[in-house]
């Protein structure tokens, strides 16, 4: 029997009119994982406004329900009871995560360290994705982790509790791992210590501190964080308001500084330094983005940002940023395609282990397209176009992997002969209404 989920939707992006008018951004996704799993561990109601709609989020939800946290949709928000910390229950069947990473890797953390086990279950794409960067910290805190060589899904986590406390040196910048330990350290008794050598995403802590937890953050000489959570306290209930995901307002940011004579403002972005460098680099390159309305939203710094076409030119991106935009390279690769002279990307070989490897699968997707594009080691090195359309004509494998599928949608607007995605379903994991809004731009909202 074909599902219509599993049914391919192919779609062409045609060169494009210029986009104009303001659009609100999407839920952040890693901030809405990040309030469904606290708010279903405090004690009492969260209320949750501006979560993210979509298949990961989803992910996260049906596993915390699984566990026992009750958590329903009311109106635009959610409404949330959570269990309390050490209060998980053991799952009746196996966590489906689908094709989402973070959901996977936070919930193992989680699991770890109750008294229950769960099976981790996920798609193609996830099940290539590499899980010993949990499995094993998590082992040193007294999880069993039942895996095959290679441990990928599908794998088993049985929780212990009490966990032991670990004190844990990142060897790669990831926030997924740092949050997984820090996950854990809630319902483990003493100090659990992540030390980041390299600032990632901190949405875990600022939101870990707004549910209460005994948590502290300290930055030696050298830039290197020590993030300390001491365990078994309860958290309390929050309301809160999840800000628009600036990973999907890139696209149209983008978009509208390639497409000729576009002008677009997208309200309400999240711009938390960590995850802001594209916008850093985009304005190094003479992108034309104004940010305005600065404020604070959920314990988030946000904006409403607008992006006109400009003229950009290339630039050398170090690999210290990567982790301020793990994210958005493969949509800065289209920018980088179009732009004046030579941009190269260094440090990105985490890009590999992403929903695809964002390395390999941009630069063969960009020669397609007729750009120039390759790969040197674990950097991208991309001759511009100087401005001129790129040609197009290609039909891109998304390969489960919803930014490669939007990136590659953006080319297509600013290409001779506009650019086919064999299938855009996979977008619906972090932005369903990707397409409804690039069309409502180029109907000049
Ligand atoms: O913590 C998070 O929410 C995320 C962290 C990043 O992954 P890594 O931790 O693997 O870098 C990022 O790529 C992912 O989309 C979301
Ligand atoms: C890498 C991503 O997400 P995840 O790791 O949660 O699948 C992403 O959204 O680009």
């Amino acid at each position: 029997m074909t599902h219509a989920a599993d049914t391919p939707r192919p779609t062409r992006f045609a060169p494009s009119p210029p986009l104009l008018g303001t659009i609100a951004a999407p839920g952040d996704k890693s901030i809405s994982h990040r309030a469904i799993i606290l708010a279903g561990l405090a004690i009492g109601t969260s209320r949750i406004s501006g979560l993210l709609d979509s298949g990961d989020v989803a992910a996260t939800i049906g596993a915390m329900r699984a566990m026992g946290a009750r958590i329903e949709q009311d109106g635009d928000d959610w409404v949330v009871q959570g269990v309390g910390v050490g209060g998980l229950m053991q799952p009746a069947s196996a966590l489906d995560m689908g094709n989402s990473g973070t959901s996977a890797r936070l919930l193992m953390g989680l699991v770890a360290s109750h008294a229950i086990s769960a099976t981790f279950i996920g798609d193609a794409s996830l099940s290539r994705r590499p899980m010993a960067r949990v499995a094993g910290p998590l082992a040193d805190m007294g999880a069993a982790i039942d895996v095959a060589p290679g441990t990928r899904l599908p794998l088993s986590v049985r929780g212990i509790a009490p966990a032991i406390p670990l004190a844990y040196r990142l060897p790669i910048a990831s926030a997924q791992v740092k949050s997984a330990l820090l996950l854990a350290g809630l319902n483990t008794p003493g100090a659990t210590r992540v030390i980041e050598p390299v600032a990632t995403r901190d949405h875990s802590e600022r939101m870990l501190a707004a549910f209460g937890a005994d948590i502290a953050v300290e930055t030696d000489g050298d830039g290197v964080r020590t993030i300390i959570l001491t365990g078994r306290r309860d958290l309390s209930p929050c309301d809160l308001t999840v800000p628009g995901d600036i990973s999907s307002a890139a696209f149209p940011i983008v978009a509208a500084l390639l497409v000729p004579e576009s002008r677009v403002t997208v309200t309400g972005v999240g711009i938390n330094p960590r995850r802001a460098g594209l916008l850093r680099v985009l304005g190094e390159m003479g992108g034309d983005i104004v940010l305005a309305n600065q404020r604070d939203v959920g314990g988030e710094p946000v904006a409403d940002i607008t992006a006109s076409h400009s003229a950009l030119h290339g630039t050398d991106i170090a690999a210290d940023l990567a982790s301020d935009m793990i994210d958005e390279f493969p949509i800065l690769f289209v920018a980088a395609s179009m732009a004046h002279g030579h941009t190269v990307a260094r440090g990105l070989g985490e890009l590999r282990h992403k929903e695809a490897d964002r390395l390999g699968a941009m630069a063969a997707a960009l020669a397609a397209c007729g750009a120039s594009a390759r790969i040197d080691g674990d950097d991208m090195i991309i001759d511009g176009s100087g401005g001129a359309p790129l040609p197009g004509g290609a039909t891109i494998a998304a390969n489960h992997d919803h930014r490669i599928a939007m990136s590659m949608a953006v080319a297509g607007l600013v290409s001779r002969d506009g650019v086919t995605i064999d299938d855009m379903a996979s977008v619906a994991t972090s932005f369903p209404s990707f397409v409804p809004l690039i069309e409502r731009l180029q109907a000049g909202a």
